[in-house]
């Protein structure tokens, strides 16, 4: 990595209003700006569709979710991180944290999901209020970049895709009192997906 290049991918992520602002490849726009559940339509590419719960635990927020989230500085979150599986082939890194002065009664289903899709709690409550999505292509020094690769280099045992460049997305929930910001970073493997007509022929 030349040194004009190492200067370029420490430059801080830059999460834009606008996906046309990333560059990325029509490929992934369609992706980053889906509506709906990602869940509903990865199941739709999919014949089967997991969640792989990588951890759920307490961890200090990353410096630019703190103020998405409504905390004047990083502080202790819960943290859930997963990887969406397509025909056991990992689609999505998500990222999802949640303020500790959050309760139980503003995310009664958070803290017991396990390996159950937290989009199906999301889209499915009415008290639920979807934020608008921001955009951005990770630097490579990124906390999440690294542990999309790190998720991905135990996947496939090798050093893991060094010139990956991963593209990401995030939007916060509010419930009651309570807020949510969840983060998905699309892997490669997600081009791959086909739509599976319901008629299969
Ligand atoms: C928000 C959604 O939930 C998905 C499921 C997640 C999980 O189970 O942790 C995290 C991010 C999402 O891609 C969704 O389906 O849109």
């Amino acid at each position: 990595m030349t040194a004009s290049t190492r200067g370029a991918s420490l430059r801080q992520t830059q999460w834009q209003p606008h996906v046309l602002a990333l560059n990325a490849p029509p490929a992934y726009r369609q992706w980053l700006t889906a509506d709906g559940s990602l869940t509903a339509k990865l199941k739709a590419h999919s014949d089967t569709f997991r969640v792989q719960c990588l951890h759920q635990t307490t961890a200090r927020c990353l410096t630019d979710e703190a103020a998405a989230i409504g905390m004047h500085r990083p502080g202790r979150v819960w943290e859930r991180e997963v990887l969406l599986r397509c025909d056991n082939t990992p689609a999505v890194f998500a990222h999802t944290v949640v303020p500790m002065s959050a309760t139980a009664t503003d995310w009664p289903l958070f803290s017991a999901l396990g390996e159950r899709s937290l989009g199906t709690t999301l889209f499915g409550d009415p008290q639920v209020r979807r934020g608008v999505l921001e955009f951005a292509r990770l630097r490579e020094g990124h906390p999440l970049a690294q542990r999309a690769r790190k998720a991905l280099k135990l996947e496939q045992g090798l050093d893991g895709p060094q010139e990956l460049i991963l593209y990401a997305r995030r939007c916060l929930y509010r419930r009651r009192q309570g807020t949510l910001l969840v983060t998905e970073v699309f892997l490669p493997s997600v081009l791959e997906l086909k739509l599976i007509t319901t008629n299969r022929s």
